[in-house]
């Protein structure tokens, strides 16, 4: 069955959606300057309403050993998504001992990673010129790039998804797990539970 990741959540309805409609992760964003940021505070409290629930995923940008210590020492968290080189990723596993996932931003063929230097690929577009933050911009690749991609480790979709077009994007690409942010969203920073419900569904879908 196709993985989902929900990201960005940041209310119980939007949480409480996406932890009742089985997603596999769900995302919170340590990125002050997003929509969807939150505080690990916050995330704790959310992340207490759901014992044993979905993989809780930390998505950090260019962050300090500092700031992931502060995060875990309030959020229990399963994994690590970081904006920053596979040098970076490398050595946050080693200290942290979790599983490190990197965004890997495409924008030609040959920016599709050869190696595995990190437990899980993010595959998303490029952020736009002059993006402030570098992912969850509503911005997808061209997927027929990736249909001849032989992945070399395990790796997920993700940009401009949403309710309408994951179905067709998991078919073109071949995409093992999906991740959303804006497409589930009535604004930005706003979790819709019923549009996270239609995505959920809609990845599943069999072929
Ligand atoms: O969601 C954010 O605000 C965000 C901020 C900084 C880096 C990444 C962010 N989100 C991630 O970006 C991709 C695509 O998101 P979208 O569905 O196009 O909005 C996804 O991996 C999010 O986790």
């Amino acid at each position: 069955m196709i993985q989902v990741k929900i990201c960005g959540l940041n209310d119980e309805a939007g949480f409480d959606a996406a932890t009742g409609h089985g997603a596999d992760w769900v995302g919170f964003v340590f990125f002050a300057k997003s929509p969807r940021a939150v505080t690990p505070e916050r995330a704790a409290v959310l992340s207490r309403r759901q014992a044993g629930g979905p993989g809780r995923v930390g998505l950090f940008v260019q962050p300090e050993d500092d700031e992931i210590r502060r995060c875990l020492d309030r959020v229990p968290l399963d994994a690590l998504q970081i904006y920053a080189g596979a040098g970076r990723a490398a050595a946050i596993r080693a200290r942290f001992g979790l599983p490190v996932w990197v965004a890997c931003g495409v924008r030609t063929p040959a920016d599709l990673p050869g190696h595995a230097r990190c437990d899980r690929m993010l595959i998303e577009s490029l952020p736009p010129e002059g993006a402030s933050r570098p992912g969850g911009n509503a911005t997808k690749l061209d997927w027929q790039m990736l249909a001849g991609w032989r992945a070399p480790g395990p790796w997920m979709l993700a940009g401009g998804l949403d309710p309408s077009n994951v179905a067709e994007a998991i078919r073109i690409t071949g995409a093992p797990a999906v991740d959303v942010s804006s497409g589930v969203e009535s604004e930005p920073g706003r979790k819709d539970p019923n549009q996270i419900a239609a995505f959920l569904a809609a990845a599943r879908v069999p072929d």
